[in-house]
């Protein structure tokens, strides 16, 4: 079954209530793959409950509708499609438990042709259960590289933030574990692309790869540790695009260039010297 465009731009979405608990917010950056190092006090504010600090990028996980695109109705080769975007804009700051509501929508519907795939983007909002006050906003795009030529609009697309040419002002590694996704996606992205070698082969990939939303995590906590002092109230927004996937055990490097507020970045796999994020730009408050 192809897309129907019009029937997956008017999808209906539960609003999607979400309490968490400072465990959550724990095993959240635990999964990212902070903690590796008992005596490293800066990243034990994130994963024990004495003044518990939540990573920025926590939200992406709050209020989140699951594998919707599962659903055999969307039209989509759910097997096949990977996270091409991410967007996070922070209106306040995340705290380390709370009771929300994760309202998402479809924004827009792109064929880039047959072969060549489809992007879906999808807007949720984040908002506090008890005050509605917007918490965060997150722009996704879903690349459904088995599902271009359903006679969709070829455009507009996101327009990408170019990255300095300079060499980078900071650069920072982190190793991710083999068992990384099996943690991060406790968090609430189930997707068996993480976990079963099976479907990961279907998808054509050697092995399950890292949640798109781990790397971008880590890329996350490189600014925060690197730019931010350690404060992941500093952080505004961070805007990324995924551009090769990453294989659970490898280098994460995150190469920063900052002016001013702004700061652009990319991530590498080092052992493979393969850029896995692009034309990232995080916004300092
Ligand atoms: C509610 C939220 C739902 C989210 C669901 C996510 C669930 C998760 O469990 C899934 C995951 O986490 S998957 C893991 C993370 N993602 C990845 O690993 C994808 C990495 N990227 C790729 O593989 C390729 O770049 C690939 C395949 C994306 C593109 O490669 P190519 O086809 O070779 O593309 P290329 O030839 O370089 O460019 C063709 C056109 O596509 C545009 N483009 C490229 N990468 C893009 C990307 N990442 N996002 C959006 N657009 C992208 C190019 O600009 C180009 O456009 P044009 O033809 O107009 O010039």
């Amino acid at each position: 079954m192809a897309i129907d465009y019009d029937k997956l731009m008017a999808w209906r979405f539960e609003d999607v209530r979400h309490r968490y608990t400072q465990r959550d917010t724990m095993l959240y950056a635990l999964g990212v793959g902070l903690g590796t190092d008992p005596c490293n006090e800066t990243e034990l504010r994130f994963v024990y409950e004495k003044n518990l600090l939540a990573l920025p990028t926590l939200p992406v996980v709050l209020g989140y509708p699951g594998m919707w695109l599962k659903d055999p109705a969307t039209g989509v080769d759910w097997v096949r499609l990977v996270h091409g975007e991410q967007g996070l804009k922070l209106h306040r700051p995340i705290p380390a438990e709370g009771d929300v509501i994760g309202r998402t929508r479809v924004t827009g519907i792109i064929d880039k042709g047959q072969g060549k795939g489809a992007l879906i983007y999808t807007e949720r909002s984040v908002v506090d259960a008890a005050s509605g006050d917007l918490l965060a906003t997150l722009t996704s795009t879903t690349f459904c590289r088995a599902d271009g030529g359903f006679g969709g609009p070829s455009g507009p697309v996101k327009s990408v933030h170019e990255l300095p040419t300079r060499a980078p002002d900071h650069s920072t590694d982190f190793a991710t574990q083999p068992r990384a996704a099996l943690i991060y996606r406790l968090s609430g992205d189930y997707n068996p692309l993480h976990a079963e070698p099976a479907v990961a082969r279907a998808a054509g990939f050697e092995r399950p790869i890292l949640h798109g939303l781990a790397t971008y995590a880590i890329a996350g906590w490189a600014i925060v540790k690197t730019v931010c002092g350690g404060d992941p109230h500093a952080v505004g927004s961070i805007d990324v695009r995924f551009s090769s996937p990453v294989y659970p055990g490898e280098t994460i490097r995150t190469e920063m260039w900052v002016d001013g507020k702004v700061v652009s970045f990319r991530a590498l796999a080092v052992e493979r010297n393969v850029v896995v994020l692009n034309n990232g730009r995080a916004e300092l408050r």
